[in-house]
């Protein structure tokens, strides 16, 4: 079994892309596929979903699980944490499918409602930020994940639950408590590392999917 830091992750999926040859639009692909593969078998048609979507690939990741389901007949539309102009590349392509799909995208700083969407759902994705992390959440990504770890019923996160610090070092974060989190290439030392302990709610909480 592998463990990776964020770095060794960022460093393998370079040579995929590079000396392989396997475009990140299709690493996204694979990766959102694997993951509702493995979801379905804890959600289901009559849930309302609701995927919470942030600015890199970890959005991105949010915007292929959600087109996958809604051309599944899924009950599922994205909420996007930051402005338009901060989806780019692959992560921008995907949102394209998405809408194309006749995906819904609510943007956040347009929807004074979010607490009521939130509410209103049987499960999150939380798509938000993975190993790409820097520092404390910055707002509004702070205000949201304090509003899914009060409200939210059933949540999952994709790679790894918002805010957690991908690596060791950092002790005071504010993350989602996530219900179940799904890891996409290799398991990811935040996984494994202290820090993850106040979340774990004796051991019940974040249960862990890995795939390749
Ligand atoms: N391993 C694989 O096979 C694949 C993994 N993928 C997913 O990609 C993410 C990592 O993507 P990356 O774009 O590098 O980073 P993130 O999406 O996690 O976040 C970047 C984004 O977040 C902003 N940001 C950084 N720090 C903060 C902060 N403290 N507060 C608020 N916002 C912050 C930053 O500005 C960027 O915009 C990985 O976890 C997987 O989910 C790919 O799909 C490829 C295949
Ligand atoms: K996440």
């Amino acid at each position: 079994m592998y463990i990776v830091t964020a770095k060794e992750m960022y460093d393998i999926d370079h040579y995929t892309m590079q000396e392989i040859g396997i475009d990140g639009k299709l690493l996204m692909e694979n990766a959102g596929r694997a993951i509702c593969g493995k979801m379905k078998a804890i959600i289901r048609k009559e849930n309302r979903i609701i995927v919470f979507a942030g600015s890199g690939n970890n959005g991105g990741d949010g915007f292929v699980i959600a087109r996958t389901l809604l051309n599944e007949m899924y009950d599922v539309q994205v909420v996007q944490v930051v402005p338009n102009a901060k989806i780019k590349g692959d992560a921008l392509y995907h949102k394209q499918l998405f809408l194309k799909c006749g995906g819904t995208v609510i943007i956040v700083e347009q929807e004074p409602d979010v607490n009521d969407l939130v509410v209103g759902s049987d499960v999150i994705i939380d798509a938000m930020i993975g190993i790409g992390i820097k520092g404390q959440l910055r707002e509004p990504l702070r205000r949201i994940v304090d509003l899914l770890n009060k409200t939210a019923a059933y949540t999952i996160s994709i790679d790894i639950p918002s805010g957690l610090p991908a690596d060791e070092g950092m002790h005071d974060f504010t993350a989602v408590q996530a219900d179940y989190t799904f890891m996409v290439g290799l398991l990811k030392m935040s996984a494994f590392l202290n820090i993850r302990h106040p979340f774990m709610e004796n051991g019940r909480r974040f249960p862990l999917v890995f795939l390749k």
